[in-house]
């Protein structure tokens, strides 16, 4: 599928990339959203996501005092070059849609800046809302349009709109395209917002969690036309729960908690930055003691439960071979022998267990 020509706004242009090797088409620095009390005044700035969704309801959650001042979003600063696809990661309030939300324009921020395609979103709205696609956690559309209406309402009101019936094919709603909305399923009301963020050819699109409630094959196919439209030069930054997901396409990420930024960089990076394991059980009348000194299997830590011994290593060869030769040594079988590289949802919930400093 032919996802279309970009026209690359000069606005962007002489921003610094983060990598080095781009334009840093999304630059943020030192962020913070604060709900409630003394964010209030931001948050009445606020403007409705277009097309619904929960905004409204988190206003009135904040004016109703159920938490009077939060900072959801803490002092963080990240940049996304051109072309590039950056994850935003992080438990249930870990603050990715609240910054999702200040680089979209929706809110302001309560400190520091952000600029997208070289502009304040916020305050010069009229300048990157031309050229940016938003997909909201929960779109809302009227329910009794069908997909072909919901789009054919949305293209008159965008500049330079796909055709209708591209933009129904690129999210595989062809055949769904005369079912009102409130007979879709919640997938393909996910794919009609998908399809509404891409209407306007964005050169910046933004995707809060795109595959929520997807099935495999849906969810599968999502990812070919991100992935598609990332090579073709469109810039994205994307909230999800899955793994699988930022691993198949971020070229960078973050990984968000309690508003901070816990770790970010290349995949394999923020992999790397965490130890690998090795486990096994031990033979009856052996004990740890009478393995070699962990030190030297360059062991970072170990916990036993039981029988069994889980060694955490930030060389994992090196910490295999040394138990291997020890059990060839010795002439015994290490039943159970479990050795784990380690891998982004390992860093993940080590970042969400609160354990990075320990
Ligand atoms: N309007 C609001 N008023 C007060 N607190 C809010 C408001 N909106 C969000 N919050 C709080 O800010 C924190 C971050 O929320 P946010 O929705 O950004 O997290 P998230 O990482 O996107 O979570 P999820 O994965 O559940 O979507 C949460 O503790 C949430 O309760």
């Amino acid at each position: 599928m032919n996802i279309g020509e970009k026209t690359i706004a000069d606005a962007g242009r002489g921003v610094a990339g983060s990598s080095g090797s781009g334009i840093g088409v999304i630059e943020v620095t030192e962020l913070r959203r604060r709900y409630g009390a003394a964010g209030r005044r931001a948050e009445e700035g606020q403007e409705r996501g277009g097309r619904g969704g929960r905004r409204g309801e988190r206003g009135a959650r904040s004016r109703s005092g159920a938490r009077e001042s939060y900072e959801a979003v803490h002092g963080i600063d990240f940049s996304v070059d051109r072309g590039e696809l950056f994850a935003l990661l992080g438990t249930n309030g870990a603050g990715k849609t609240s910054t999702l939300e200040l680089l979209e324009g929706l809110a302001a921020p309560t400190a520091g800046q952000v600029r997208v395609l070289g502009h304040d979103p916020f305050r010069e709205r009229g300048r990157v809302r031309p050229h940016i696609g938003v997909m909201l956690q929960e779109g809302g559309f009227p329910s009794e349009l069908t997909p072909a209406e919901t789009l054919r309402m949305w293209a008159g009101c965008t500049t330079g709109a796909r055709p209708v019936e591209e933009a129904l094919a690129l999210v595989r709603l062809e055949g769904r395209r005369d079912v009102r909305v409130k007979q879709l399923s919640g997938g393909e009301r996910r794919r009609l917002d998908l399809a509404l963020a891409l209407l306007g050819r964005p050169e910046v699109l933004f995707l809060d969690e795109p595959t929520t409630g997807l099935d495999t094959e849906a969810r599968r196919a999502t990812w070919e036309l991100v992935r598609e439209l990332r090579d073709s030069g469109t810039t994205i930054v994307l909230t999800t729960h899955y793994l699988e997901e930022a691993e198949e396409l971020a070229d960078r990420l973050a990984i968000l908690h309690h508003g901070r930024i816990a770790a970010a960089g290349h995949v394999a990076d923020v992999v790397a930055a965490h130890p690998s394991h090795l486990s096994f059980e031990l033979p009856d009348g052996f004990h740890l003691g009478d393995l070699p000194p962990l030190g030297e299997l360059g062991v970072v830590g170990h916990e036993t439960r039981g029988r069994t011994l889980r060694l955490r290593t930030d060389e994992l060869q090196r910490t295999a071979t040394g138990v291997l030769l020890w059990a060839q040594d010795k002439g015994i079988t290490l039943r159970g022998l479990d050795v784990r590289s380690a891998s982004l949802e390992e860093a993940f919930l080590h970042i969400a267990k609160g354990l990075e400093n320990t």
